[in-house]
């Protein structure tokens, strides 16, 4: 389905739901830090998952524990509703809801 780019309002309101992203040079970035190496491979393999089940690809890095990541919609050349919906399949992941 053809993406159409978001307007810098309405990225910094959706924003607001998404405490641990900030939106900068065109897209969305967020930071994760875990216990590890291991945890944090592990979140990136499950993120893998949702990405090739949404179509959607993310620019990210590892180093160790940390795991770093940018959202944007290179065919919108922008920041889409896309990619609020990526983010909050890797915030799914990353901080799962306690019940
Ligand atoms: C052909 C395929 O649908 C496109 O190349 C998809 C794949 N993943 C993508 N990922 C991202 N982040 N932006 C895109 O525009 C994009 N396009």
């Amino acid at each position: 389905m053809k993406q159409i780019k978001l307007t810098e309002d309405e990225i910094e309101k959706r924003l607001l739901h998404l405490p641990d992203w900030d939106y900068f040079d065109n897209a969305i970035h967020g930071e994760f830090e875990f216990e590890n190496f291991k945890d944090c491979f592990s979140a990136m393999s499950r993120i893998a998952f949702e990405c090739e089940a949404l179509n959607h690809h993310p620019e990210w890095k590892n180093v160790y524990n940390i795991l770093t990541v940018s959202l944007t919609t290179h065919s919108a050349n922008g920041v889409t509703p896309l990619d609020f919906k990526l983010a909050e399949a890797i915030e799914n992941i990353v901080e799962p809801e306690e019940d």
